[in-house]
């Protein structure tokens, strides 16, 4: 019987923030039985907007995917976590990173990384053009 590659398991990071956590389904597997890049990615783009749309309050685009590594399979019945922290605010843009840790189905409280991302977000009017990013407000005030 041929074993499953297990990687040593990985600390969750303490600079980022836990901002969703999903289960693929079956419908989301590819032809290998995996799940399919396109909806990593997809659940990936949903994660980074998160900490951008606090400063832009309001419309914004996915402007870029700056990276995106595959770093191990994502199975049916994992539940992913998924780690962000603002890495650059721009004038009109933020950039985010993005980690994504699987607890495998039946192997809860060990966490995997099976993905990182850099993408980057930018705030729109509403003609869809850029609009500069609101100031941030102080803490408290
Ligand atoms: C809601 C959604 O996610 S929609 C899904 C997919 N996304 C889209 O359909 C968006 C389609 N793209 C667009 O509509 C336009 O490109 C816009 C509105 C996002 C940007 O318009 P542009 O005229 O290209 O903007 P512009 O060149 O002024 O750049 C805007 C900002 O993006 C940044 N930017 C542009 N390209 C990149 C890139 N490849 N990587 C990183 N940042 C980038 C710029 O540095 C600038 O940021 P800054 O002001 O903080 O320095």
């Amino acid at each position: 019987m041929s074993e499953i590659f297990s990687p040593p398991a990985a600390q969750l990071p303490t600079d980022k923030e836990l901002v969703l956590k999903v289960i693929p389904m079956p419908a989301d597997t590819n032809g290998n039985g995996d799940i399919f890049g396109g909806w990593v990615m997809a659940q990936v783009d949903l994660a980074g907007s998160v900490l951008p749309a606090r400063y832009m309050q309001g419309r914004m685009a996915t402007v870029a995917v700056n990276e995106f590594i595959f770093k191990q399979p994502v199975r049916v019945g994992d539940i992913l976590s998924f780690f962000s922290s603002v890495t650059r605010v721009g004038r009109t843009s933020i950039t985010v990173q993005v980690e994504v840790y699987a607890e495998r189905f039946a192997d809860q409280g060990r966490y995997v990384k099976v993905t990182e991302a850099r993408l980057t977000y930018v705030a729109i009017d509403s003609e869809g053009r850029p609009r500069p990013v609101p100031p941030m407000p102080k803490a408290g005030g």
